[in-house]
């Protein structure tokens, strides 16, 4: 989109006419991230900031994130944030779009079921509304939780999940299984067959048009009738910048090292989790955006451990003197998780590279930072 916007894009006016940074006369790739002001969305913003053809702009409703994992951005020329409900209508425009809205960690997703649920079915309808109207391409963030407490090990895009649908962690997994839901009748509906060749005969033919025609000839068949979709299958991610008492486990075992206080794994300590860190994340879902493939592809660091191994590993690491206790578990906690990446590396050449071990020290000193706990 934006080689096809630099061969019809005026030339600018002579600064300092604020026309100069219009849209009209400049062909950056204009992007929205829902959910921007949150862990994964940060660092995120951050990574597509690097590049000085992208603008960026954050849709959030603060319920999990913060102005302040974006400080270093507000302000900035290509930055805009804006305090904003996926459940309502957003009317802008925009090339492509991260839906990561949704609160990730179960303390903070069953707080208030009913509106996680919202998040998930109004939100992304919402987005994918916007979409469809401005021609963009969509990626949403699902979740390793389609796949519920698994009974295959490890887990391909193939399997269906076994999911309760009307327990306590449903009104998320449920919620996330009815986004991906929504994100394939969109593409079905009004994104594949004909319409595919009518793009490449655009595409094909927009160098050699005139530049008024070509632009009609975009917004008729972009923006009015074509969408692509994107699914990522996000597993356990942790790194600096998780809320300090977000609730998921790295994050809650780290600040008890640091605190001083035993470590809390719930019962019975051998269900697994397989952890990936955030830069590898984010890269995973730039490529998957920037990809043919729609999805769904499982992003995650295929390392698993128990929870007792992650409360030793992290005792070893940071708190040599700590506990580990053992404590009461939530209902339909998932035994055992697992991604098999083998499309991942496939499709997006793409595969994590930051062990559990060296990920864990960079999050640690973060956590330092905010709790203002010095190293000996
Ligand atoms: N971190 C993980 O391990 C993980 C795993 C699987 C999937 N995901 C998905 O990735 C995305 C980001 O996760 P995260 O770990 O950064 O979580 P997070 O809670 O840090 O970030 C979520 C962001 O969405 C915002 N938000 C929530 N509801 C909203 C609403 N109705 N309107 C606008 N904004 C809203 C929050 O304020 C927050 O900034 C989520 O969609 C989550 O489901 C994360
Ligand atoms: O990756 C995913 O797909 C999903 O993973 C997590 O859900 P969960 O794996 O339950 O995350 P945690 O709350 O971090 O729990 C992981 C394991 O640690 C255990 N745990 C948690 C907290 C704690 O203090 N101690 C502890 O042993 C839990 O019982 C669970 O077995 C995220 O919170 C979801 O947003 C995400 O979609």
């Amino acid at each position: 989109m934006a080689s096809s916007d630099k061969q019809t894009s005026p030339k600018p006016p002579p600064s300092p006419s604020p026309l100069r940074n219009s849209k009209f006369c400049q062909s950056n790739m204009r992007i929205l991230i829902s959910g921007g002001a949150g862990f994964i969305g940060s660092h995120l913003v951050d990574k597509l900031m690097e590049n000085e053809k992208n603008e960026v702009i954050v849709a959030d409703n603060y319920f999990t994130g913060s102005k302040d994992n974006l400080k270093k951005w507000i302000g900035h020329p290509r930055f805009e944030l804006i305090r904003h409900d996926v459940t309502e209508p957003l009317l802008i425009e925009v090339d492509q779009i991260y839906h990561l809205a949704c609160p990730a960690s179960p303390i903070f997703y069953k707080y208030n079921p009913v509106k996680t649920i919202k998040t998930n079915v109004i939100g992304t309808l919402n987005m994918l509304g916007l979409a469809k109207r401005v021609g963009a391409r969509i990626l949403l963030t699902s979740t390793s939780e389609v796949y519920g407490d698994p009974l295959i090990h490890p887990q391909p895009e193939s399997y269906w999940g076994n999911v309760n649908p009307i327990g306590v962690r449903s009104c998320y997994d449920e919620g996330k299984r009815v986004a991906e839901t929504l994100m394939f009748d969109y593409h079905r509906q009004h994104g594949i067959g004909q319409l595919q060749f009518l793009k490449a005969l655009t595409l094909t033919f927009l160098p050699v048009i005139s530049s008024r025609f070509s632009r009609f000839l975009y917004v008729l068949v972009f923006c009015f009738v074509f969408i692509e979709i994107r699914i990522a299958r996000i597993f356990n991610t942790y790194g600096p910048r998780m809320n300090i008492d977000d609730g998921r486990v790295v994050s809650n075992f780290i600040a008890q090292a640091l605190r001083g206080e035993a470590l809390t794994v719930q019962k019975p300590g051998t269900q697994t989790r397989s952890f990936c860190y955030v830069s590898d994340m984010v890269d995973g879902l730039m490529r998957l955006m920037e990809g043919d493939d729609t999805g769904p592809i499982n992003i995650g660091n295929p390392g698993e451990f128990t929870m007792v191994e992650l409360a030793e590993t992290v005792k070893e690491l940071i708190n040599p003197s700590i506990e580990i206790k053992m404590v009461e578990n939530t209902p339909d906690d998932p035994r055992q998780r697992k991604p098999d990446i083998t499309k991942a590396k496939e499709v997006l050449g793409w595969e994590p590279k930051v062990k559990l071990r060296e990920g864990l020290p960079l999050m640690e000193e973060d956590f330092r930072l905010r709790l203002g706990v010095h190293k000996n």
